[in-house]
């Protein structure tokens, strides 16, 4: 399997900025996650900046409750909430704690600008927009970490220290709830947008907030490996 299907809205959306995804998903900090060699410290410093992502990220997509027009939408949002903040964060707060970093200390944990910049403009995509932008900007984040989670599993050294974090990603729990924010992201932006949506109006917006959340991924990435 070369990607895993997360829906042909999201093709569209990730063939349209193939440098930016290539970058994003192929990111030396991704490549030292499966050849082991990404410095410990780096990866801590990344773990502990993502759990406050994760934070305002859940706060994002229960913004997609409120905005949602179908109960399936809704039902969609709230399950990927529930995802990361009882399942996903379970990995922060053991490997985290298994180095003396308790979950007081990941909670209060000053975020950095880079972190902060990608949650509040997915955030703000949701407030000034409608839900499509919303998706939109939440969509790089999901579906990057399930390709990549998928592709390290396959080919990461069998030796690396970061298998827990690999798993976390390329698991059925995370995996199947990807496949179903795909198909939730597909019916809504036919609903809205009609099946040629590519020739709507709102495309090139919809493009541009995908395309600047890709962005803010490899920031994130470039933030991790270089520990304050
Ligand atoms: C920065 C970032 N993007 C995506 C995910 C996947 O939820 C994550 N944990 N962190």
């Amino acid at each position: 399997m070369t990607a895993p299907d997360y829906g042909h809205v999201f093709s569209a959306l990730r063939n349209s900025c193939p440098d930016e995804w290539a970058a994003y998903t192929q990111h030396s900090f991704v490549t030292g996650l499966g050849d082991g060699t990404l410095p410990r410290p780096a990866f801590l410093h990344y773990l502990v900046q993502d759990y406050v992502f994760l934070i305002h990220f859940a706060r994002a997509w229960s913004l997609g409750v409120v905005k949602a027009e179908t109960l399936d939408e809704m039902k969609v949002c709230a399950g990927t909430v529930d995802a990361l903040v009882n399942h996903e964060m379970a990995l922060h707060v053991e490997t985290c704690a298994a180095v003396g970093i308790d979950e007081a200390a990941l909670f209060g944990a000053k975020e950095e600008v880079a972190n902060l910049a990608y949650t509040r403009y997915v955030i703000d995509a949701g407030l000034q927009g409608d839900f499509l932008d919303l998706i939109a900007a939440l969509a790089p984040c999901c579906f990057g970490y399930g390709e990549i989670g998928l592709r390290l599993a396959r080919e990461a050294a069998a030796d690396t220290p970061y298998a827990d974090w690999i798993t976390t990603y390329a698991d059925s729990d995370y995996q199947d709830v990807m496949v179903a924010v795909g198909k939730m992201f597909d019916a809504a932006v036919e609903r809205r947008l009609g099946a040629d949506y590519q020739n709507s109006a709102r495309w090139e917006q919809l493009q541009t907030r995908f395309t600047t959340a890709t962005e803010l991924e490899i920031g994130f990435w470039d933030m991790g490996l270089n520990p304050a």
